[in-house]
């Protein structure tokens, strides 16, 4: 057996445990616990309103928990050492209109403390280089979230947290970006990536499928087919959930 020294990363990028979350006066996290692998991409589907952004929240830091932990990166979410590993792209674009592509990123690239370096390299890898000269606001909704993404990729974070990235863009662009989602876990990032699209989910190494503020699954696309015998992931979806509502009646 191996022994882990105190320089090993730990083998979780993201560790959560019986997180609960009350938003409105209403329970929005039931006590979730889940575990997201390093170096892979995991997505997080469900339905609109389940959850995902409040999860999502709370992983990065920024919600008010009513209990549980969640686990960053070795250390407690919203450690003050995650702001530069972290990377949270949130489903509104926030970026400054009112400058370009390139001002927005070198101004973020110099908050982080990132190489100038890279705001070339974020550029092209969201493929945004014919438009690196154009005012934020004249920029399309597909566009404005590359740009988003492309805030998130400063630094080369350890782990990248993506609320919703393909919302709006094209089937080839959503392809290229799965495919740089891809490359990165390759490199070793961890990437948790929240989608209502269900054909993006079979790129993903695990999915997390949530319904109503619980995790009625964590496991590998195949996995999830073999359990319910369906072939399409929409269907496995549905067919979790009739079996969640069956063993809860
Ligand atoms: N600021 C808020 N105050 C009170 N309740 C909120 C707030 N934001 C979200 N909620 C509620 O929390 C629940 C979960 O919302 P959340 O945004 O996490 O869902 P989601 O799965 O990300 O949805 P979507 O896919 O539509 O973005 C919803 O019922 C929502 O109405």
């Amino acid at each position: 057996m191996m022994n882990s020294t105190a320089a090993d990363p730990p083998p979780t990028a993201v560790s959560v445990r019986d997180l609960r979350v009350r938003r409105g006066g209403r329970d929005v996290l039931r006590g979730i616990g889940f575990d997201v692998p390093r170096g892979s991409v995991v997505g997080l589907l469900g339905p609109s309103g389940c959850g995902k952004t409040t999860l999502i929240r709370a992983i990065v830091g920024v919600q008010i928990v009513r209990g549980g932990t969640v686990t960053v990166l070795g250390r407690p979410a919203g450690h003050p050492e995650l702001r530069r590993l972290v990377g949270y792209a949130t489903q509104n674009p926030a970026v400054y209109t009112d400058i370009t592509v390139t001002e927005n990123l070198r101004y973020f690239a110099s908050v982080l403390g990132a190489p100038r370096g890279d705001v070339r390299r974020v550029i092209d890898e969201v493929g945004l280089g014919r438009h690196r000269d154009q005012v934020a606001a004249t920029l399309s909704g597909g566009q404005l979230s590359r740009l988003s993404l492309a805030v998130a990729l400063l630094g080369r974070p350890e782990l990248l947290v993506l609320d919703e990235p393909t919302v709006g863009l094209d089937p080839l662009l959503r392809q290229e970006l799965w495919e740089l989602f891809g490359e990165l876990a390759a490199g070793g990032t961890t990437l948790l990536v929240s989608s209502h699209v269900m054909d993006e989910a079979a790129r993903c190494r695990r999915l997390l499928l949530m319904r109503e503020g619980a995790i009625l699954a964590d496991d590998a696309p195949d996995a999830l087919r073999a359990r319910t015998g369906a072939d399409d992931l929409e269907e496995v979806f549905l067919r979790l959930i009739s079996q969640h509502v069956e063993a809860a009646s």
